[in-house]
């Protein structure tokens, strides 16, 4: 199946974080594209089957304002049937936001792979293990 994976990250944290998602992928043989919300094109994300997406916390517990906000609400009618996971950091909402934008998800029709995976500020060694191994699942989809 086709895998997208967009993600946003002011730090590096969420980067981090997509980065062991694409390693757990590309160990299993899997292929998967991808970009940042600044410069993500939605065609190409809209054709794939699964769409890995991470954003930190913004906003008063949101995902990133500028761009990510914008892009569920301007793309609510492509999700029906994907398959999605989401990933990303924050700072001090224990991850509330992610929660928020699960019930977003599943509202505009996409099923879940798996909970969100979300971390305090720096993703710890066994968070990015634990995302390796979602990309490996991801890659057996
Ligand atoms: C403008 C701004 C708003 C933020 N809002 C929240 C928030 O509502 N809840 C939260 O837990 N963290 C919030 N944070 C903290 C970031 O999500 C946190 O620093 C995160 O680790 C950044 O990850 P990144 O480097 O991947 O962007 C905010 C940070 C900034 C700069």
């Amino acid at each position: 199946m086709k895998i997208a994976l967009v993600y946003r990250s002011t730090t590096g944290r969420t980067e981090a974080m997509a980065k062991a998602i694409e390693e757990g992928i590309l160990a299993a043989g899997g292929a998967v594209n991808v970009s940042s919300i600044e410069d993500v094109n939605v065609d190409d994300v809209f054709a794939s089957d699964i769409l890995v997406l991470g954003s930190s916390a913004d906003g008063a517990e949101s995902i990133d304002e500028a761009n990510f906000v914008p892009f569920m609400e301007d793309n609510k009618d492509k999700f029906a049937g994907k398959k999605v996971f989401l990933f990303g950091s924050y700072g001090w909402g224990g991850g509330e936001y992610a929660n928020t934008w699960k019930d977003q998800v599943v509202e505009f029709g996409a099923e879940m792979i798996e909970e969100p995976v979300t971390c305090l500020e720096d993703p710890e060694d066994a968070t990015l293990d634990q995302l390796r191994e979602v990309g490996k699942k991801i890659a057996a989809l």
